[in-house]
């Protein structure tokens, strides 16, 4: 059984809890910690376990063999370095850390202690849909990938969430899985800022278009729009040179009612992925009680905070920035 502790206890946090206590197998959260003790003892006290207020505490616990860190992203680097230096597996969700520099303290802090120990939180890639459309790709029956169109819709986001935060918070799943879906890197962002949505505020600029230029020429346009009112709505079309790939959303009824025919759209970012979550914990938990770590790394996490900077530079001017990740490590070539 791997002994687990979670540092943050917010949305995702318990998210995760739950999913390892209720549905999960080979792994049991016996630690908890939050800055907000309160809403640590609420998810912890009922499944015993111990509650910290503070991560150094849990991370040093002799009874933790492995961290979750479900902290704002702000936050991660702290409770990573501490894993790191103490020899213990940590996944983190998204993002790594905010900045490049952040991550690469992290990549050089892994491997300077010779161990893979740190996993990201970027579950799409564990989504049984963008699985399907990256085998189509693979295939080669469709061509090679022209360019793609990318939403990330989202219902509302509260006023402590910025115009930054719309890349490396939000955009930063579509950084990570672009590249990965059709096997390249990105060499330059842009953002352009259309005409606003009144249902925003003064600190964040709502909606972005954000065009990711990939090596091959590939162009990823993303449709950032964290107050599009109507529900939370991811869409990925890939246009290739044979034909075109849409992202298969998740099945749901449709209906006929009062003259029209209706799909219906969620409103909730925890449904949309949740098998792939799942996948993506259980696959966490086998591979580090096998001593493995499989899954992305921080070295992709550090590439995905270097295009969420160079997108972020691009918020201010609109100009294309360049996006240079030099060599990958010998530590982290697969
Ligand atoms: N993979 C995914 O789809 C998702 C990932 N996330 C990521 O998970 C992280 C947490 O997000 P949410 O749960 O939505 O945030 P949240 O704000 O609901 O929860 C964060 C929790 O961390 C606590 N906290 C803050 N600083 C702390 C510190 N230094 N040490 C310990 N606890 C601390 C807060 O009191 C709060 O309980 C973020 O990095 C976010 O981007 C969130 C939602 C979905
Ligand atoms: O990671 C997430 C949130 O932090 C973010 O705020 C949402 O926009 C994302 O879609 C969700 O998956």
């Amino acid at each position: 059984m791997l002994r687990i502790g979670v540092v943050g206890c917010g949305a995702i946090g318990r998210e995760h809890i739950d999913r390892i206590t209720n549905k999960l197998s080979g792994g049991k959260v016996v630690a908890v910690s939050d800055v907000f003790v309160e809403g640590a003892h609420k998810v912890g006290d009922p499944i015993g376990a111990t509650v910290y207020n503070n991560s150094a505490d849990l991370v040093n616990d002799p009874d933790v063999d492995a961290i979750i860190c479900t902290t704002p992203g702000f936050a991660h680097k702290e409770t990573v370095m501490q894993a790191i230096e103490i020899g213990k597996p940590v996944f983190c969700e998204k993002p790594l850390t905010t900045t490049a520099e952040d991550s690469m303290d992290i990549v050089e802090a892994e491997i300077a202690g010779g161990k893979h120990l740190i996993q990201v939180g970027f579950m799409r890639r564990y989504d049984k849909g963008y699985r399907q459309v990256k085998e189509m790709l693979e295939s080669g029956e469709f061509g090679a990938p022209l360019y793609l169109k990318c939403t990330h819709w989202n219902p509302e986001v509260g006023t402590n969430y910025d115009t930054p935060m719309a890349v490396y918070d939000t955009a930063i799943h579509e950084i990570d899985v672009l590249h990965w879906l059709v096997g390249d890197e990105y060499e330059s962002a842009q953002i352009m800022m259309p005409r606003q949505t009144k249902h925003t505020h003064p600190d964040l600029k709502d909606p972005q278009l954000m065009f990711l230029k990939c090596r091959s020429g590939l162009i990823a346009m993303v449709e950032v729009f964290v107050n599009c009112r109507f529900g939370y709505d991811i869409n990925c079309q890939i246009v290739c040179e044979e034909g075109v790939i849409d992202l298969p959303s998740p099945a749901v009824p449709t209906y006929r009612k009062s003259g029209g025919l209706t799909t219906p759209i969620g409103h909730d970012w925890k449904k949309r992925f949740i098998e792939a979550y799942d996948t993506e914990i259980q696959e966490w938990i086998n591979s580090t009680r096998k001593g493995e770590m499989n899954g992305p790394s921080a070295w992709d996490g550090f590439v995905a905070n270097l295009t969420a900077d160079a997108l972020v530079a691009s918020q201010q001017t609109g100009e294309v920035v360049p996006i240079d990740i030099g060599v990958v490590p010998e530590f982290y070539k697969k």
